[in-house]
């Protein structure tokens, strides 16, 4: 799908140097995939910038990817962390310059450009192994040029996307920075669309989302305001929340009263959670197994409440990051 001349292979190793993280492509070029000394990994598709994998170093998965995610380039990805820009869910009716693209945007369905890794390595605390400290990012970028000219057409502006994946031992971080490179000002959402494994949806528990306004996207009126309780999953789930503190409130998913993930924001307002249940998952030609929606559960961190209207020259950046809490 994409060629890439000169493919970045592993730092050569220096003796007396700490082992640095790997960053390899696959042998069709089309995914890269980064790992860390210490065996963490993350693996990104280059159609949609897709996080596909993120593996902790005892090869635990902790996303969850569909059996028959389609994976190369004729369909959105089911699973990992697609990237939703410039529109969450399905276009508005009322004309609104995304009103003809399809449901949450391009950017899940572009082919992204790998711009090149970085590492770092702050000084370990005392005690602590240097590789603790190393981390890996892998950036790509999508900008206007690189659309087809029918999506060129559908949203015309000029853009940068600049999308970050930061692996340290037990986070991961995915940040996107969205310039306007136009002369005239556009609107658009961002959202992280996040697909959490879990073992069992009917022992998870969400904790930071309570007494939070909320629309339930499966019901009329939408505008709800959720209780004192945690969140549990009983049946499909589609709510987008605005947590009071916006930004600031974490996100954790408990099993059986035990933390797993937390998940932080960096200027996004909005948390979706979403699991489809029996029924939809069965309707989704590429989730599978069907019953695979016991084992997930959609955080998706964005900035959706609104539009982010960008002035010429102006940028919008919002990140989130999930840290593996056992
Ligand atoms: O099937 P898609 O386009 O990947 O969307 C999956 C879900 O994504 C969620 O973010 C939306 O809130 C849901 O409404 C939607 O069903």
């Amino acid at each position: 799908m994409v060629g890439r001349a000169h493919k970045p292979t592993a730092l050569a190793a220096t003796p007396g140097l700490a082992p640095q993280p790997t960053v390899t492509f696959s042998p069709d070029n089309t995914s890269v995939t980064a790992e860390l000394p210490t065996g963490e990994s993350v693996s990104v598709l280059l159609y949609g910038a897709t996080v596909t994998s993120w593996k902790d170093s005892s090869g635990d998965e902790k996303l969850w990817l569909s059996t028959a995610a389609k994976l190369d380039g004729t369909k959105a990805v089911r699973g990992g962390i697609p990237l939703v820009f410039p529109v969450f869910g399905p276009p508005p009716s009322a004309p609104h310059p995304t009103a003809n693209l399809p449901q949450h945007g391009f950017a899940r369905t572009s082919v992204w450009e790998f711009l090149g890794k970085s590492t770092s390595e702050s000084t370990p605390a005392e005690g602590a192994k240097a590789a603790d400290d190393l981390s890996v990012k892998l950036d790509f970028g999508l900008s206007a040029a690189s659309l087809s000219a029918e999506t060129q057409k559908l949203w015309p502006f000029k853009f940068n996307l600049i999308y970050s994946v930061t692996l340290n031992p037990s986070t991961l971080t995915t940040s996107l920075v969205v310039t306007n490179d136009d002369d005239k000002p556009f609107d658009s959402q961002v959202l992280l669309h996040t697909y959490l494994r879990v073992n069992d949806i009917s022992s998870v528990s969400i904790q930071g989302l309570s007494n939070s306004p909320y629309l339930d996207k499966l019901l009329s009126p939408q505008a709800q305001t959720s209780g004192p309780s945690d969140l549990t999953i009983t049946q499909e789930t589609d709510h987008v929340y605005s947590t009071p503190n916006g930004a600031s409130d974490p996100v954790t998913v408990l099993e059986n009263g035990k933390p797993r993930f937390v998940v932080t924001r960096d200027n996004l307002a909005q948390v979706v959670v979403w699991n489809p249940w029996t029924e939809k998952a069965a309707g989704m030609g590429d989730f599978e197994p069907k019953g695979g929606y016991k084992n997930m559960l959609c955080v998706e961190p964005g900035a959706v409440g609104t539009w982010q209207t960008l002035e010429p020259g102006d940028a919008f950046e919002g990140a989130q990051t999930i840290s593996i809490a056992n």
